[in-house]
Order: C-alpha cells, then structure tokens, then sequence
C-alpha cells in the first residue's frame, strides 16, 4: 500500500513549506523510519509504557497522531476497563489513513479518530497522554499553554510521554551530533540533494528545543516529574508525571 519515500530525490525549483499532505501522508512509514533514529524502539515502549500507567475509566490520547503507529502500540497494552482512545491529527491526509489503518487491525478498544489541532481540542480523564514526534511542529509560543492543558486534563499519576529532535545550546555540539544524524540519513540511502532538500523546507516549520527546555516547561506546566528515558543522536524522548 504504501512506497518508499523519494519525495525530495529530484531538484525542486520552487522549494515550499514541508506539509503533511498526501504524498507525505503516503511515504510516511518509510520516511520516518529512514529519517528518525530509534523510532521502532520508542513506539514499542510507548506501548510498554501505556501497559505500567493507564488507569480503569480513563482516556488515552495520542496527539499528532500520523497514521496510527502509537495509538496502535497503546491499543494493544490496554489491560483495564472503560478505557477510550483518542487519536488527533489536522492532517485529513493523515486521518483517513489513520482511520483506514486502524480499522484494518480491529482491536476491542474503542479510538476515535479526530481531525482537528491538538492546540483546540478538550482534554479530560487523561491517564495517558502522547506527543510522538508533534510538539516540535507547534508554534514555540504555544508550547506552554498547550502542556498546561494536558497537564490540566489529566489524572494523579498520568504520564506524558513527549518525544522530540533536539537542539544543542553548545554549537561544537550541534554540529557534531547533526553530522551524526545525517550520517544515518545516508545510511538509510538518502541523497545529500533529499537531505538539503528536506532541511530546508523544515526550516522554520520543525522547530527543536533543547533538552533543557522541555524539562523546564514540564515543571512550568506544573509536572511533579520528569526526565529522559532515550536519546540516540539529536532525537529522543522524555516523560512527565502528574
Ligand atoms: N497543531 C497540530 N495539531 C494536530 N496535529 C499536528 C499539529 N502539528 C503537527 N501535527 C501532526 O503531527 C504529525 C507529526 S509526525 C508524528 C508521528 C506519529 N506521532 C507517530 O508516532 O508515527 C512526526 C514527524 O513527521 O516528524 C503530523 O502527522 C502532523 O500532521
Ligand atoms: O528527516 C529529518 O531530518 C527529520 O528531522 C525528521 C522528520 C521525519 C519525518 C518528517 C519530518 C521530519
């Protein structure tokens, strides 16, 4: 059903905005497998996770959601009772696939699947909340207000699992863990035409905070805890407790 991403491989005259449209939409497996260091890895521990924390009469959320891949993983670990799924991406490209993917896989917890921006959409009841790989697409100016949300909607003891690609304050730093990003970019067959291609249509569109700075925002957002739990070069994941 779907290929493999060459989205980038030709020279581009008119450049645009990197969008999660249809043709991303339909690559998007490969891509962010090609693209991500230790994706696989943390979509299974997201399941993992959702297993230790999701509590009886409780909702999930899994906010930018894609095509599924972290709402099926927590779809799986669900062991309580009265437990609802929710799955959002302002991506209609995305939700139908989503939707399509989801249904293809029939599971006995229900998900709804929502397209609309995680910044608008209510949150209540939460034991589980999921930001894999989305909060770098929201404005830096929202990033607070939107955390305070989940952290308002959520239960005692919810986790917010936040994965993101991070930026390093010391530039000698940068430099040496973005090299080794784009090394594995080429090792995964990508050109340096597709990696400068798709860098710059990322600019100013996939904006990364450093480490420090989702750390400090969880405890603005009024967090109890959190920290790292996986990095591999400049892409990672944290979590936060309520
Ligand atoms: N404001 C927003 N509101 C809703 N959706 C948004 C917004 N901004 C971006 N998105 C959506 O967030 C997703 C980011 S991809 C997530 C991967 C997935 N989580 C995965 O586990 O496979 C990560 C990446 O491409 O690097 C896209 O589908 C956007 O449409
Ligand atoms: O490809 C990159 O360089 C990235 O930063 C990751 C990525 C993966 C999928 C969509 C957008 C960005």
């Amino acid at each position: 059903m779907q290929g493999k991403d060459k989205l980038f491989s030709q020279p581009i005259t008119q450049l645009g905005e990197f969008k999660f449209d249809d043709q991303v939409a339909e690559v998007f497996p490969d891509m962010i497998q090609r693209s991500v260091p230790g994706y696989s890895n943390i979509i299974s521990t997201i399941g993992h996770l959702t297993e230790q924390f999701h509590q009886p009469n409780s909702k999930l959320y899994d906010l930018g959601c894609s095509l599924g891949a972290a709402t099926l993983a927590m779809r799986r670990a669900v062991k309580q009772d009265n437990v609802e799924i929710v799955a959002v991406d302002n991506s209609p490209a995305m939700v139908e696939r989503c939707q399509k993917h989801l249904d293809a896989f029939r599971g006995s917890v229900p998900v709804a699947v929502i397209c609309e921006d995680i910044c608008d959409i209510e949150i209540s009841e939460a034991s589980v909340v999921v930001l894999n790989f989305t909060l770098q697409f929201v404005a830096q100016e929202q990033r607070l207000t939107l955390l305070k949300k989940i952290h308002h909607g959520m239960k005692t003891g919810g986790i917010l699992i936040v994965s993101e690609k991070f930026h390093f304050s010391q530039a000698s730093i940068q430099g040496l863990i973005s090299e080794l990003h784009l090394d594995f970019k080429r090792a995964n067959g990508y050109s340096e035409l597709e990696i400068s291609q798709k860098r710059s249509s990322l600019d100013n569109v996939l904006v990364p905070d450093t480490i420090e700075q989702h750390k400090q925002r969880f405890a603005d957002a009024g967090f109890s805890a959190s920290e790292l739990w996986f990095q591999c070069f400049n892409f990672g994941s944290l979590v936060a407790i309520k």
